[in-house]
């Protein structure tokens, strides 16, 4: 079952090029799905359709089975959302941010307790959140966005900013929610990397255009390997290497060669090592998202 269907979105702002052009997603249910594209690819766009935030001039969004356009307010209060930064009080703390949303949505007094400790700020008492880490403001923005107990997240670039520490604090948070809540959860990302840790499905955008929707493991499958190797000497390195008929080329100060099987790479370290070269690295490596871009785009 698709928890969200996008399909055919098209999206042009005041005066501007278009920005989406047919942008059609499924979302299963359960699923943290990954929605990565570089900057401008029409992510934010996209999102903020799916939120009703900005009008749609094309194409259509259905949620849980029903159409946006026609249920907007019963969808949308089952949907959380991080989108550009919280509207978080400095001066007050989590507790009291938090309550004050608590009346909007007229949810328990105790889901207060309950969404604090899921994302870890419970020991925060006394605290502003004027005195928080952007970590803590972004789980508190999290927290925010999970009070009213919504059966999918939508979350935009939420590690935007944080620190290797607070990426890890957050893919570990959305992991667990996904698990134990069973949420549904969409995010963004401009970084493979994050990405691949967390995601269980992915839809690729690039200039507005979805260029890869799957599961992770049909992404990794579609993902060129190669072997990347540094010595002491590359030129001799490549030049020994040519004598063998592989075809080594230098890029980001490495040496890449096509992928090959694990005893050939013995092989290639065995006849460098026996040549008198140190080999500092030698390894297969898949490639970066730029790289999956490129291989999407020509394809
Ligand atoms: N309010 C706006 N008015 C005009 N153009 C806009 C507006 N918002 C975004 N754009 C343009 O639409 C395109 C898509 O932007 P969008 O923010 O959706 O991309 P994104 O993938 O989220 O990128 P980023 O990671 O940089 O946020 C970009 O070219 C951007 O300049």
């Amino acid at each position: 079952m698709h928890c969200l269907e996008v399909n055919d979105l098209v999206h042009r702002y005041r005066n501007g090029d278009v920005v989406l052009d047919g942008v059609t997603l499924r979302i299963p249910a359960g699923s943290i799905y990954g929605f990565l594209g570089p900057n401008g690819a029409g992510k934010t766009t996209t999102l903020r359709l799916i939120l009703g935030l900005i009008a749609l001039q094309h194409g259509a969004i259905s949620i849980f089975g029903l159409q946006l356009a026609a249920h907007r307010i019963d969808i949308l209060r089952r949907v959380g959302s991080l989108i550009e930064s919280p509207s978080l009080y400095d001066h007050l703390t989590a507790t009291e941010n938090l309550a004050l949303l608590q009346a909007v949505h007229r949810v328990d007094e105790a889901k207060i307790g309950d969404v604090l400790d899921l994302v870890g700020l419970a020991g925060t008492h006394r605290k502003k959140v004027g005195e928080f880490s952007l970590g803590m403001k972004q789980r508190l923005a999290i927290a925010v966005a999970l009070l009213h107990e919504p059966e999918l997240l939508i979350l935009d670039e939420p590690t935007n900013g944080l620190d290797p520490n607070g990426i890890v604090e957050m893919r570990a948070l959305l992991t667990r929610l996904n698990r134990e809540r069973g949420l549904t959860i969409v995010i963004s990302s401009h970084l493979l990397a994050e990405i691949e840790r967390l995601a269980t499905h992915v839809g690729i955008i690039h200039r507005g255009r979805v260029l890869f929707e799957g599961t992770l493991d049909e992404l990794q499958r579609r993902r060129r390997t190669h072997v990347a190797l540094a010595t002491n000497d590359d030129e001799r390195a490549i030049a020994l290497l040519a004598r063998q008929s592989i075809a080594a080329t230098i890029a980001d100060g490495r040496i890449v060669m096509p992928a090959m099987p694990n005893t050939a790479i013995a092989q290639v370290n065995r006849r460098l090592v026996d040549a008198g070269l140190d080999v500092h690295e030698l390894h297969t490596a898949g490639d970066d998202l730029e790289a999956i871009f490129m291989n999407l785009v020509s394809n």
